[in-house]
């Protein structure tokens, strides 16, 4: 049993029916388009639920328009559904308003926007960055380059051997030099849940941020950036059944008050002359441009989709199939599976087969209709740690189900089989 109606749930994912091993250029139509997906690359992307599809399409045949600026009737009603996708963002992470919640692209632009926007101007060679040894590119690269740029030192906390934060060098390099905490809130590649809040009061004992990345925790668990005293988290709609193109950035409200915009141009702006410019509200100070209007949308839709279900009772079926999953891999002798215990992680598990290269194995499992990802997962200093070149790895979601991993496991013995 599922802590909700699976089949219900798939049900609103067409894409889910799609058999593929076909030719890639005419997709799901080739005549060997014969073998039922099973999707499994979750924490790389989401499916897209029709009620996100057609809240899209809706706004582009009803009320597609510029927004914040228009008088005419199209433009206020799509300024007033683009505005209020940011109250629904906040309430599902527990902000406490709009104020708080800026649009990006994606994880990676926030990363990118506080790096840029605060961390160019706030940080210099007195200071340091700490971050785990598990971070994603997307903060690691960043926060690496901006201290590069300001002359700060990086410091990264270890992982132990079963894939843990460990905590007491947590304490050991957070010190009274430390500016930023910058830290991943479920790995992408070990599953690791990182103790978010305790960090926290590490930085604020010694008054530095703390930048959560939120990208595999917001869309698969409660999150409460209030509670777990984030001064900044960040995530993708695309990760969490809502379309590419739109993230979260969010920020107390007293910090990015303070912190200069990161784009500048239309929209941003209060007062223009050729001297000087005033700033907008937030937190469209920190909105250059035209914004991503329909995906900006979509993404409350999608958050309406996940509220609907229960982060609780999405936190339990990933759960369970991460235990399931790492069980079934733990019956095979020459799998060696990255991470903590399967019933300790997030929804992901990464493993190599010790006689088959992870993008070998990857490419065969696919001719069984089953998606895993290879790589690096974007964590290649995780990966040289863990001594690996590359490792696959299974992500789950709401629409996945025990058989689906049955099915992967099935592939993994073709392929050992294959190579044995
Ligand atoms: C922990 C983590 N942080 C940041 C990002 C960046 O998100 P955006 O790409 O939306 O900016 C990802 C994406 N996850 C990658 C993407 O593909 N496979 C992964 O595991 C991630 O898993």
């Amino acid at each position: 049993s599922y802590p909700f109606d699976v089949e219900a749930i798939r049900a609103d994912f067409p894409i889910l029916d799609r058999k593929v091993g076909g030719d890639v250029e005419t997709p799901g139509e080739g005549p060997e388009d014969d073998t039922p997906l099973c999707y499994l690359d979750n924490a790389a992307t989401s499916h897209t639920p029709e009620q996100v599809v057609e809240t899209i399409s809706d706004y582009y045949r009803g009320y597609n328009a510029n927004v914040h600026r228009g008088i005419h009737q199209l433009s206020q009603e799509a300024s007033v559904a683009y505005e209020k996708a940011h109250d629904t963002v906040a309430d599902f992470i527990g902000a406490s308003g709009r104020e708080e919640i800026v649009f990006t692209k994606n994880t990676t632009e926030s990363e990118n926007l506080v790096a840029y926007a605060w961390g160019l101007n706030e940080l210099g060679p007195d200071d340091s960055v700490v971050m785990t040894e598990m971070e994603h590119h997307a903060s690691l690269v960043t926060w690496q380059q901006i201290a590069k740029k300001t002359g700060a030192e990086v410091r990264y906390i270890r992982v132990d051997e079963q894939g843990y934060l460990d905590m007491d060098h947590a304490a050991e390099l957070i010190d009274d030099s430390t500016a930023m905490v910058s830290v991943v809130h479920v790995s992408n590649t070990l599953g690791t849940v990182t103790p978010v809040a305790e960090l926290a009061d590490m930085a604020h004992d010694h008054g530095a941020y703390i930048f959560v990345d939120g990208a595999q925790s917001a869309p698969t668990r409660p999150v409460d950036v209030q509670e777990m005293d984030a001064d900044f988290f960040a995530f993708s709609g695309h990760k969490m059944c809502g379309p590419t193109g739109i993230g979260t950035l969010y920020g107390k409200e007293a910090i990015l008050e303070e912190m200069s915009p990161y784009l500048y141009g239309g929209d941003m702006i209060r007062r223009v002359t050729y001297d000087d410019s005033t700033w907008e509200d937030l937190p469209w100070k920190f909105e250059a441009g035209t914004p991503s209007i329909a995906q900006g949308i979509a993404f409350a839709a999608a958050v309406d989709y996940l509220e609907d279900i229960g982060m609780d009772a999405v936190q339990a079926h990933e759960e369970l199939l991460a235990e399931y999953a790492y069980d079934r891999l733990a019956e095979f002798d020459d799998v060696t599976v990255y991470g903590p215990p399967g019933d300790d992680r997030g929804g992901l598990v990464a493993f190599n087969l010790d006689s088959v290269h992870a993008h070998d194995l990857s490419s065969i499992v696919n001719e069984y209709g089953v998606a895993i990802r290879a790589g690096d997962h974007c964590t290649q200093p995780l990966h040289d740690k863990l001594g690996a070149a590359a490792s696959a790895r299974a992500s789950f979601y709401i629409y996945n189900t025990r058989e689906e991993v049955d099915r992967l496991i099935d592939a993994l013995e073709g392929a050992r089989d294959l190579f044995a």
